[in-house]
């Protein structure tokens, strides 16, 4: 006889999503089990953003200490170890795990159960052997690496974003499938590190951003030694003499690419297999689970959040979902999700942040009826004074000055993006930022002088002569 559990809250995965759900459910007086099937933290804390951003640091630090030199500080030839680099990446892993953790989740009062969940019908999920019954359920299994049926893939060695962190020694040549953001980060922290890189797209790298702020990275990688084959078909995969060989077809012709080690980083596939979906009455397709506004699947009780739904795969999307189905689900407030002021950020150096609508959306969604106003870093004390002069901001406006979309690619683009998120969900007009006080010289100028860039055309013209000539004239 298998023990039953009954419960108010069900999350199924403890990746960011569930443990924002658990976390949020459990403190606030329900009853909550948390059932994961692999590491707790899921991809974010064990093979996604934290490993990845981790690796990076490294990178940048040994690319900072090559550019040294410009500020008069001689280090000498810079060397590198990846096997010391991955130390730090495991050691970051190790330092937030506890956070995480089954032990922090039952102090705060979960059942934690570590076994693969399965319902077996639309109220009731197994899990090590317990039947757990809850008033709501909470899918949240995220997503996995999904990877291209290209001919001969399945007979060579290929890390994915679930391997590559394990990997302690640099490869010679890492050739990378996919021009996204985990291939671009993956690339950058290779190279930095010593690795000969190569990327191969199908389209241009970084598709879904702004191409004028993309070409600020694909000059910086190149400069750095970069190969990037864009807008290429892959067509073969093979291995020769120990080497791994990507054949691909560029404008009618093949080039071979020869590498020691291959990365596919082609776009994930939501988590839906094995989790008894149809048992449940929960409709699915491969592009993840159907979800109407408030994030409640086809069956009202269970609740999708995070990756698995196919939306915006980032962390703090999950987040924000959590908050979405804790509000449904806890207070019964019919709470929506808002995807108008969506931040993210790829993480090379220069990063490329954006949120809102960019200029190609602005102009399909309302024609010419837009404005665009851009800054660039080289006219930024604190950029100059960091020797960070690359890169540049863009804002796109109503003509009324309504914000709705801003990118900035440049030096801690991540850091200035969450101004114009705040500036975008509370509809603010672009005179509240031209208005701020912002301190100097700080980066933060920049948000400052691109809103005051927009008044230029009016401020600074004939009209505006005339009208102070007159008024000085009156004493
Ligand atoms: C290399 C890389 C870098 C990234 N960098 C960033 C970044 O810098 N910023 C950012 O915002 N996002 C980043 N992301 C994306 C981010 O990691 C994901 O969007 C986020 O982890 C999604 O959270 P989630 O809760 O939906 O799923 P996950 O974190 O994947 O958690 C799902 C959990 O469910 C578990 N599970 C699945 N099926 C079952 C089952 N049947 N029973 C029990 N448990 C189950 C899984 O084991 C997993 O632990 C990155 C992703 C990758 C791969
Ligand atoms: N900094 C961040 O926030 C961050 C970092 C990494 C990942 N992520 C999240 O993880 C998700 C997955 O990242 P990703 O980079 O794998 O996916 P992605 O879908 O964003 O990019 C994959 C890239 O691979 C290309 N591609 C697909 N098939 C190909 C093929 N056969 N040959 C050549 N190119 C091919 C696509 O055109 C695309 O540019 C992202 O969408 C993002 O949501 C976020």
């Amino acid at each position: 006889m298998n023990e039953v559990i009954k419960t108010d809250i069900c999350v199924i995965g403890a990746g960011s999503g569930g443990l924002s759900v658990a976390a949020g459910a459990v403190q606030m007086g329900a009853k909550v089990v948390l059932i994961e099937k692999g590491k707790m933290g899921g991809d974010c804390l064990n093979t996604g953003c934290v490993p990845s951003k981790a690796l990076l640091a490294a990178s940048h630090a040994a690319s900072n200490a090559r550019a040294a030199s410009q500020f008069g500080v001689t280090t000498g030839p810079v060397s590198t170890n990846f096997a010391h680099a991955m130390d730090h990446v495991r050691s970051v892993i190790a330092d937030i795990a506890p956070h995480d953790s089954v032990e922090r989740f039952e102090k705060l009062g979960c059942t934690v159960i570590q076994a693969e969940a399965r319902f077996t019908g639309p109220e009731e999920v197994i899990a090590d052997g317990k039947r757990v019954q809850a008033k709501r359920f909470v899918i949240a299994t995220g997503s996995h690496a999904s990877v291209p049926p290209i001919d001969g893939i399945a007979d060579v060695p290929f890390f994915t974003n679930e391997t590559i962190f394990e990997n302690r020694t640099c490869p010679d040549h890492l050739i990378i499938i996919g021009g996204g953001p985990i291939g671009l980060e993956m690339a950058q922290a290779h190279r930095e590190l010593g690795a000969k890189v190569t990327v191969i797209e199908m389209f241009t790298i970084l598709p879904k951003d702004d191409p004028d702020l993309v070409a600020v990275i694909r000059d910086e990688l190149e400069a750095a030694g970069i190969s990037l084959y864009e807008k290429v078909k892959t067509q073969r995969i093979e291995t020769h003499n120990g080497q791994i060989r990507v054949m691909i077809e560029r404008d009618g012709t093949e080039i071979t690419i020869e590498g020691s080690h291959l990365l596919v980083a082609t776009g994930r596939k939501p988590t839906v297999d094995n989790l008894g979906l149809d048992e449940a009455a929960v409709t699915y397709s491969p592009r993840g689970i159907e979800v109407d506004n408030r994030l409640r699947t086809s069956n009202r009780k269970i609740f999708a959040i995070g990756d698995v739904t196919g939306g915006l795969q980032f962390t703090h999307m999950a987040g924000y979902d959590a908050g979405i189905v804790i509000r449904n689900a806890l207070f019964r407030l019919p709470a929506k999700i808002d995807h108008s002021a969506v931040p993210w950020v790829t993480y090379t150096s220069p990063e490329l942040a954006q949120v809102g609508l960019s200029e190609t959306s602005a102009c399909e969604k309302f024609g010419d009826a837009i404005r665009v106003v851009t800054w660039t870093y080289a006219e930024n004390d604190r950029a100059r004074a960091e020797a960070r002069t690359k890169g540049f901001i863009k804002v796109v406006t109503t003509p009324k000055g309504k914000i709705l979309g801003a990118g900035i690619v440049g030096h801690q683009a991540g850091e200035l993006i969450g101004l114009w998120s705040l500036a975008i969900s509370k509809k603010m007009k672009i005179g509240a930022i031209a208005g701020m006080i912002a301190p100097y010289p700080t980066l933060g100028e920049l948000s400052k002088r691109v809103a005051g860039a927009w008044y230029t055309p009016s401020l600074f013209n004939d009209r505006t002569r005339k009208i102070v000539r007159f008024l000085l004239k009156l004493g």
